[in-house]
């Protein structure tokens, strides 16, 4: 017999009408009883939070990452049904807390309510169901609309459309189907990251770069983060004419706060040398991740934090691929 545990977060999955809109509060026997009966699987739940996910924290992350590593060898694989609009975030989190974690964890949720009509919240569990149960993989998934996602490479890319979620960067892991899964892709083995933690760091900033933004910005956040993650312009460049940001990101490295460089363009991640307006980046310190996606940058960037404050440590970690969350620098 197969043992899985259902982990409840709330999210519109769990939602219903209330006089100040939709709000979790389904009760987990309820939300139970929409999972199908599978032959030789067994189902547990339990209540964690019980939030829109726009309310979740990561805390909450580290709330369920202990839960599952509570349960590790009693069940065979997590199902978390979780709020869409910071899903790519938790399922970011996890998948660092939990990165050498045996089991399959999938998130899924819902852009309609359980118990309403043209609902895709059914579908959804038993997608999660059919992955957990039949795929043995370890990692962290997102399972939405008929694909199985990258815990590292979730993002939600659509606020209404049942079809919310894109693999970004990476293959989709499999697509499921009506109680079927098709072929897996299983991606190349990576360097085992040495080390288990589960604590993070949550003073980091996340700052997207815009034309006219005003350099003292660094200044102010240089003197109270641990972090900064700069969503760059295209493959990783900065203005340094006018509004130049680069001194200030020189101090801030001086002072030993790493400033990682990510894109605001979605697709094909960065390239940070191509680029005078990149180099100049680079050579201020500035610490390029590559085709990482802006919610696994941050959930990295808060666990690395908690394990070290030295910054060429923090550089070797932010650009070793963990839970394949980066292909190329
Ligand atoms: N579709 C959803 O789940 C959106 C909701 N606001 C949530 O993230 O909890």
């Amino acid at each position: 017999m197969q043992r899985i545990l259902v982990l409840t977060t709330g999210g519109t999955i769990a939602s219903h009408k209330t006089d100040n809109g939709l709000a979790p509060g389904m009760a987990d026997d309820v939300l139970i009883s929409y999972f199908e009966e599978r032959p030789g699987v067994e189902l547990a739940i339990e209540n964690v939070v019980n939030k829109d996910s726009t309310n979740m924290q990561p805390e909450d992350w580290t709330t369920l990452a202990q839960r599952i590593t509570d349960y590790q060898n009693e069940y065979d694989a997590f199902i978390i049904t979780h709020g869409t609009d910071t899903m790519g975030y938790t399922a970011a989190g996890l998948s660092y807390l939990l990165h050498d974690l045996k089991k399959p964890v999938v998130l899924t949720g819902s852009q309609i309510p359980l118990g309403m009509a043209e609902t895709d919240a059914v579908r959804n569990l038993h997608d999660a169901l059919t992955f957990a149960s039949q795929a043995t993989v370890p990692g962290v998934f997102v399972v939405f609309n008929g694909l199985v996602i990258l815990g590292t490479r979730a993002i939600k890319t659509k606020t209404k459309s049942y079809d919310a979620f894109e693999s970004v960067n990476f293959p989709y892991i499999a697509s499921v189907s009506d109680g079927e899964l098709g072929p897996l892709y299983e991606p190349e083995p990576e360097d085992e990251f040495v080390g288990h933690s589960l604590e993070l760091n949550t003073n980091v900033f996340v700052l997207k770069a815009f034309p006219g933004m005003d350099p003292d910005i660094l200044d102010y956040l240089g003197a109270r983060v641990d972090g900064l993650i700069i969503e760059s312009f295209g493959n990783g460049g900065l203005p340094f004419e006018n509004r130049n940001l680069i001194p200030g990101i020189e101090k801030m490295t001086k002072a030993g706060i790493p400033v990682i460089i990510t894109t605001q363009i979605l697709q094909e991640g960065q390239d940070i040398y191509l680029y005078e307006v990149g180099q100049q980046v680079a050579k201020a310190g500035g610490i390029t991740v590559g085709d990482m996606n802006t919610e696994a940058v941050v959930a990295k960037l808060m666990w690395v934090l908690a394990q070290t404050n030295q910054l060429d440590e923090i550089k070797i970690m932010m650009q070793q691929p963990i839970a394949h969350d980066l292909d190329f620098i």
